[in-house]
């Protein structure tokens, strides 16, 4: 794919998504975090590309929201299954959802969400997926206890690109492998000249090492599933509780995880323990352990009646011996049973095993001294012998583990993302539950819209308290309808169904059959009349429209309120003949509606929006507009009621006051037929 041809991806986007693994899968699957893990590539920007490359696919002209109005209704819809997702992906991912024209892409959305409304908003799952987030790459390893060696300049900055978890050294000779073996715990030499040699300290020559990385450095591995240790046991739980179908052997993944702790390094290991515990805390058990032997022998010494005869004391003051030489004489039980103390203790501490016992043994000697000091080259050599132990089963371990876990990348990238995506298809399914919505029919013909029992996801009030409206139009109609009663919120379930259906998503109706339209207009309701030159350019919007608004749906609220009520009327009745002309589907709310009819070229449809009658004061409304009949308006109705109520009660005893309001108010009625 030519990142470039999708809409929005200039040259350096393109050069940005080019680093990714695999940039056309995540644009065709619209797979946001994939994208936003581009070099310098945010959600919201990942979301905008994404949308691009679906245009792209399905040759979509886009602009389907072609007014402000038409935009708002559109941020409206997507918030609330925004609002019902769980993870920043999912919210994001909805972003790629937008309302289309084309056949192809409102298909392929619609099979994604009739699975997804099946689904079951369990919140078992919904607790699962909160810990559930895109996988990150391992970043920025690096491996200090090990080194690669070579004397090649070449091969050395072949080695520092191949491997740039590990430092590389260049090195004259065997001797060079020598010297660093003392600072390195492994050095791996990777030229073939040095096969055969013979350096101590752990040195190996491996000249494919630049060619199996994963061997030299199982921290690049190990590194990926320990950043994402959390997230990947999260999406476990929900495989567990859902059953995602994913193919990811979630057994051997858990175990895999379960033998990684958060920094990288191998878990759960007694042995491995058992080392890094004695190497740790090898100089402290052999001061505690000369404190012990000293301890006990100035007790001993305390204890103890030192009886020396004269001779021997003249000898040995003639010999220059030191108190050493008494100690030895005289104490040398006392003594061997201190240093013997001391290397208990040792072993002890440090749980040491036989090759390590004897070389704690020599940490003191068996010459008698007082105070008993540590060998400092035995202990050298025991530090060095533990940490090396320790390396190498570490290096070993790690190895195993990320041989082990390396086979399962794949399926924990899929697990991830299938548990990402069951979220988006979550939010779906709870949406379409709580407004009661079933999946439209988008059809070709040229037929309107028909809505039964359709409830505004747009009115504040719960599900139960909106009255389902039933409405249905095709061509042209004027909306009338008493004060309050619905007319603007019918025009706003108009909306929101068809934004929905082009979307391919169920649409919060029992029924809905919507034609496939090219684009919405929608024009709210003005505040107040507008001044000429706002005016000028909405005469101007539509005479655009009335020219091409063939597949269009055109919804306008109370447009007479742009400018004085005759001028409105003439105005309005010329657009909508130009509108019917053409094909086109309209809506206009007007409380002028009967003056638009006289005035118009043609048969104009006329539904309203009725009152049923005053209820305490109260309007009764039918919210499903009735075809073909002109609202009564709310005075009308109050009048109406006046005239009634002076009939029906009228007292005998005031002089006639009644009678002669009631003849008034029945003058007043007549002037509304
Ligand atoms: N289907 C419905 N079910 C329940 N209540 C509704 C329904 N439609 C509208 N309402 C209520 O009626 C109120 C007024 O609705 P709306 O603004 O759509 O009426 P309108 O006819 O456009 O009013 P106006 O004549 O002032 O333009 C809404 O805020 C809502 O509370």
């Amino acid at each position: 794919m030519d990142l470039e041809s999708i809409p929005g991806v200039g040259e350096k986007t393109a050069r940005s998504l080019s680093a990714l693994d695999d940039p056309e899968r995540a644009l065709r699957t619209g797979d946001v975090a994939a994208i936003a893990a581009a070099p310098g590539i945010s959600q919201g920007r990942a979301a905008r590309i994404a949308r691009g490359a679906i245009r792209h696919e399905h040759d979509d002209p886009g602009a389907f929201l072609a007014t402000d109005r038409a935009r708002e209704v559109y941020r409206s819809v997507l918030g609330l299954l925004k609002e019902r997702t769980v993870t920043d992906y999912a919210a994001q991912r909805l972003e790629t959802l937008y309302p289309s024209s084309r056949r192809s892409r409102i298909a392929e959305v619609q099979a994604f969400a009739s699975e997804a409304i099946e689904r079951n908003p369990d919140p078992e799952v919904l607790e699962a997926l909160e810990g559930v987030e895109p996988l990150r790459e391992s970043g920025d390893v690096r491996v200090r206890e090990r080194c690669l060696a070579t004397t090649d300049a070449e091969r050395y900055t072949e080695a520092k690109e191949a491997i740039p978890e590990l430092p590389v050294e260049i090195v004259e000779d065997a001797q060079g492998l020598a010297e660093l073996a003392r600072g390195y715990a492994t050095v791996i030499a990777i030229d073939e000249s040095f096969a055969g040699i013979a350096v101590e300290g752990d040195v190996r020559v491996e000249p494919n090492a630049l060619e199996n990385p994963a061997e030299i450095v199982p921290e690049r591995s190990l590194a990926f599933f320990a950043r994402n240790r959390n997230r990947l046991r999260a999406a476990i739980d929900v495989d567990r509780t859902v059953g995602l179908g994913s193919e990811c052997d979630l057994d051997a993944l858990e175990d895999g995880l379960s033998r990684l702790d958060e920094d990288g390094t191998v878990a759960g290991d007694a042995e491995l323990d058992r080392l890094t515990a004695a190497a740790d805390d090898v100089d402290a058990a052999t001061g505690t352990a000369e404190n012990v032997a000293n301890d006990h022998l100035r007790e001993a010494i305390r204890e103890q009646d030192v009886t020396i005869e004269g001779s021997d004391l003249l000898s040995l003051v003639e010999r220059g011996a030191g108190v050493d030489s008494l100690l030895s004489r005289e104490l040398a039980d006392e003594h061997a049973a201190a240093v013997e103390a001391a290397r208990d203790h040792v072993i002890d501490a440090l749980a040491l095993e036989s090759g390590e016992e004897e070389l704690a043994r020599r940490l003191f000697t068996d010459e008698p001294t007082f105070p008993v000091e540590r060998d400092e080259d035995a202990l050298g050599r025991l530090r060095t012998e533990l940490t090396t132990a320790k390396e190498r089963r570490a290096n070993r371990l790690k190895r195993e583990l990320a041989a082990d876990l390396a086979d399962r990348r794949e399926g924990a990238r899929r697990l991830v993302r299938d548990a990402l995506e069951l979220d988006v298809e979550l939010a779906i399914a709870r949406f379409a539950r709580e407004f009661e919505c079933t999946m439209p029919a988008v059809v070709d013909e040229e037929v309107g819209f028909a809505i039964d029992g359709g409830r505004s996801p747009l009115l504040d009030e719960s599900t139960e308290a909106i009255d389902p409206v039933d409405y249905e139009v095709s061509g042209v109609a004027l909306l009338s309808g008493v004060n309050s009663g619905g007319k603007t919120s019918t025009l706003d379930l108009v909306a929101s169904v068809v934004v929905l259906a082009h979307m391919g998503l169920p649409v919060p109706a029992e029924h809905a059959r919507v034609q496939r339209f090219d684009d919405l207009h929608y024009h709210a309701k003005t505040q107040g009349t507008l001044d000429a030159g706002a005016f000028e350019s909405t005469v101007r919007e539509f005479a655009e429209l009335a020219q091409s608004g063939e597949g269009s749906l055109v919804l306008v609220d109370e447009l007479e309120s742009i400018t004085e009520p005759g001028a409105s009327a003439k105005i309005i009745a010329g657009i909508l003949e130009a509108l019917s002309g053409n094909g086109a589907t309209a809506v206009f709310v007007s409380h002028l509606a009967d003056e638009i009819r006289e005035m118009a070229g043609f048969d104009v449809t006329v539904d309203g929006i009725e009152a049923v009658g005053l209820v305490d004061g109260e309007l009764e409304v039918n919210r499903s507009p009735v075809k073909n009949r002109l609202a009564r308006s709310t005075p009308e109705l109050i009048v109406e009621k006046l005239a009634e109520e002076s009939t029906e009660t009228r007292p005998q005893s005031d002089g006639g006051a009644s009678a002669r309001s009631g003849s008034f108010y029945a003058d007043l009625l007549e002037k509304f037929d």
